[in-house]
Order: C-alpha cells, then sequence, then structure tokens
C-alpha cells in the first residue's frame, strides 16, 4: 500500500492495554517527537524484519517494562499526516507481566474507556479510540412480536449481561413512549440501546443502525449518539465511511443470507473489506461469541449476533 506521492507507509505496532477493572494504560508523546505533547497508545515504529507482534512486545518492554502475555487484534489504521503516512496495527493487551511505568521519562496514566475523548491524540487515533470504548459483542435480539409484549420483553433483554443490544422494531407498531421508555431504562442499567428503522423521535441519545439500503439512500449522517451500517461490498464500505458512521457490520460471513440472497463472504474477503476502511468492524452472519478469537485475527472489532450467551 502506498500514499499519494509514492511512499510506503510507516508500520507502527501500538497497544491498548486493559488492567482488571478495565482501565486503559495511555502515555504522552515526547515534545520533540512526531505528533510531540500528544497522549498515545504506547508502542512504536516496527523494525526491519521483526514480526508486529514481536514489535509490540519489544517496544512495550522498553517504554514500559513490561512483558506481554496474551494480545489480541483490536483495529488497524491507515492514516495520511501532512509529511508521513502511517499503518497503525493495533492489539488489546489483557495479560503481561512487571508493573508499567514511564521508562523512557513519559508520564502515563490509567484511565477509564469513556474518559478518552477527554485527552488530545494525534488524528490517527480517533478510531482507535472508538474500538477501545465499543464492547467485543453486540447482542441482537429477535424481533419484538406485539406491543404488548413489549415490555417484558424489553426488560428480559435489558438483564441479558450485555452492554450493547440491538433492537429491530421494523414490524412492531410502538409509540414514541414506550421507544422513551425503554431508551430511560436502558440508560439506568448502563445498556446502550442500537435502534434499526425507529419511528422518528423527538430525542437523539440512541444508536441508530442502518441496513445497506438505507445506507446507499443516506446522504447526510443522521443525528443520533452513534450510527452504524451493515456493509457487504465496498462500495457500501467507502460510503459508510464518507458519512462518517461510528462502526460497521460486514457479512454474513459464515451463513447466506437468505434476506438479501448474499452468499457468505468467508473470512479471508471478510478481511479483505476490513483492510479498506479505518472504522471499528463487527463480523455478522452465522456466529457466536465462540467466534471471536478468530473473527478478531481476521480483522474485527468483534461479533454482533443472536447467539450471544447472556
Ligand atoms: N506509538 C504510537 N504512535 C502513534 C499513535 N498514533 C499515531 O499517530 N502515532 C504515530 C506517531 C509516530 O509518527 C508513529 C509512531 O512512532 P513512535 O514515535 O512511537 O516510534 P518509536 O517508539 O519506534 O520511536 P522512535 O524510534 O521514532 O524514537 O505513529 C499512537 O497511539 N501510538
Ligand atoms: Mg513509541
Amino acid at each position: 500500500m502506498e500514499d499519494e506521492l509514492g511512499r510506503k507507509p510507516i508500520e507502527v505496532v501500538a497497544a491498548v492495554i486493559r488492567d482488571d477493572d478495565g482501565n486503559i494504560l495511555i502515555a504522552k508523546r515526547p515534545q520533540d517527537k512526531h505528533q510531540g505533547g500528544k497522549w498515545e497508545f504506547p508502542g512504536g515504529k516496527v523494525e526491519a524484519g521483526e514480526s508486529r507482534r514481536a514489535a509490540l512486545s519489544r517496544e512495550l518492554f522498553e517504554e514500559l517494562g513490561i512483558d506481554v502475555g496474551h494480545s489480541a487484534r483490536l483495529i488497524s489504521v491507515y492514516h495520511e499526516y501532512e509529511n508521513k503516512s502511517i499503518y497503525l496495527d493495533v492489539y488489546e493487551i489483557t495479560q503481561w507481566s512487571g508493573t508499567a511505568t514511564g521508562k523512557e521519562g513519559q508520564p502515563v496514566q490509567w484511565i477509564r474507556p469513556a474518559s478518552l475523548n477527554d485527552f488530545e491524540f494525534p488524528e490517527a487515533n480517533k478510531p482507535i479510540i472508538e474500538a477501545a470504548i465499543l464492547p467485543k459483542f453486540i447482542k441482537i435480539l429477535k424481533p419484538v412480536v406485539t406491543a404488548e409484549s413489549f415490555e417484558a420483553q424489553a426488560l428480559a433483554s435489558l438483564a441479558s449481561g450485555q452492554s450493547f443490544l440491538m433492537h429491530n422494531f421494523e414490524d412492531t407498531e410502538l409509540t414514541h413512549e414506550q421507544l422513551s421508555w425503554l431508551l430511560d431504562t436502558a440508560a439506568s442499567r448502563n445498556v446502550e440501546v442500537i435502534l434499526q428503522s425507529p419511528p422518528p423521535l423527538v430525542r437523539h441519545d440512541f444508536n441508530l443502525h442502518l441496513s445497506a439500503d438505507e445506507l446507499l439512500k443516506t446522504q447526510v449522517k443522521p443525528q443520533a449518539k452513534r450510527v452504524s451500517a451493515t456493509c457487504y461490498s465496498p462500495g457500501e464500505l467507502f460510503k459508510a465511511q464518507r458519512l462518517g458512521l461510528d462502526f460497521i457490520f460486514i457479512g454474513p460471513v459464515l451463513m447466506n443470507s437468505v434476506v438479501n440472497v448474499q452468499q457468505a463472504l468467508g473470512w479471508p474477503s471478510f478481511q479483505s473489506l476490513v483492510g479498506r476502511v479505518n472504522i471499528p468492524v463487527y463480523a455478522i452472519g452465522g456466529l457466536s461469541d465462540k467466534d471471536l478469537e478468530l473473527s478478531r485475527e481476521y480483522g474485527a472489532q468483534g461479533i454482533a449476533s443472536t447467539s450471544i450467551a447472556d
């Protein structure tokens, strides 16, 4: 991959390090370096002949004095700065030995994921921050059958133990009061709700998901807390990126879709689609929580499915 001037991007690895309480480690870049004075996820340049994971272990030992245990891919980002372009491969680390300290004199801090937006990071980090905040699983709920049973079903799903739930109310006539009640109840339980095809609402504090058809018809990013979409082709991916969507679903990965008569992509095609955009991606289609590790090696942030164990 080359940038507009034919230069090869600099290969960089970085780590989202999470402790047992879910806090994330950030470090301040030295003033005299590229993007100096901004906060970063620790890491650095991959050396010639070095694998990315070896580079990650070396950089985290040099910069923080820790030995990396297990690492899972989180997201890869290609970004063109004015004077250089970088390819940033980011890993999530939850197991390490040693105590992380700023070995090169750089300030380090453990912060809550939700506070990441309060710090100034380099421009390339936007999707990385979103990826660090978003969960591994999005539980897609089976359609609500009747408006009468809505409240009971909603309460059961809110108790499912997942932090992100996706509801499709397309065929159910719900009132604004019912939807408002759902959003308030979810918020009070720290659950984020993603709505597909909601009726026009006065409030915008929910996440909105667009089908691929709706995505193609959309010209401006709709008003909502976050907006996501289902994508199958490169054209849909580029549209999602152009609109500035916050994350996307790519699929169906393993199972043909009966709804859109789409052939299952398989993991290699999934991976090449993920590599074309800088947006957190969830794999969908015939997957369950058991596919998480594999999906992440192919570039997914996580899995969206009805088969997520509660
Ligand atoms: N480590 C890290 N680098 C980032 C992030 N975001 C971002 O744009 N970068 C850019 C800044 C630099 O151009 C490049 C990484 O370089 P680096 O300065 O960390 O490299 P390094 O540790 O190998 O240090 P050096 O050999 O250049 O002294 O990637 C990030 O979150 N972490
Ligand atoms: Mg570095």
